[in-house]
């Protein structure tokens, strides 16, 4: 497996690597373009080489709809109840050491239409 967390935290492979700047990679907004399917270890959230996820091209090719939905049926607001916090924990890979939450108001009320995985608006 890739170590992604020590090359994307290498001030000689990123510029303020502690800082959260997600247009570094927006080559519209002067960042870089990377090749993010494992052939440029700049950014690879996929892996790379022999063990590379199998399902990248499936992602890549969703990923905007997934997104799109997700925004386009919900009002996504933060959970007050809970901060955002960015400490990480070292399990078997870097992980939040408390889990991002967010709260998903359904934009428009649904009912079910009696078939599986079929909702309609009411
Ligand atoms: C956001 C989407 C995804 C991300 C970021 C992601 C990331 C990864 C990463 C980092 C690995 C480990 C690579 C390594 O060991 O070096 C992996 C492995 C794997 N992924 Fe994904 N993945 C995603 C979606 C998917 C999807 C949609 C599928 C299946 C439909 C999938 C199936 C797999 C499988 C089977 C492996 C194990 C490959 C092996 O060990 O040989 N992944 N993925």
């Amino acid at each position: 497996m890739v170590n992604m967390r020590a090359i994307t935290h290498d001030p000689n492979v990123r510029n303020d690597p502690l800082i959260f700047k997600p247009e570094r990679y927006l080559p519209s907004a002067g960042g870089v373009n990377v090749d993010v399917r494992g052939n440029d270890l700049r950014l690879a959230p996929f892996g790379a080489r022999i063990r590379v996820c199998p399902g990248k091209s499936l992602w890549l090719a969703t990923v905007s709809l997934w997104v799109a939905k997700l925004v386009h049926h919900f009002e996504w607001v933060q959970n007050v109840a809970q901060s955002v916090d960015l400490s990480e924990v070292l399990n078997l890979s870097y992980e939040m050491k408390k889990p991002l939450s967010a709260v998903a108001i359904p934009r428009v009320r649904w009912r079910c239409c009696g078939s599986l995985m079929r909702w309609c608006v009411r």
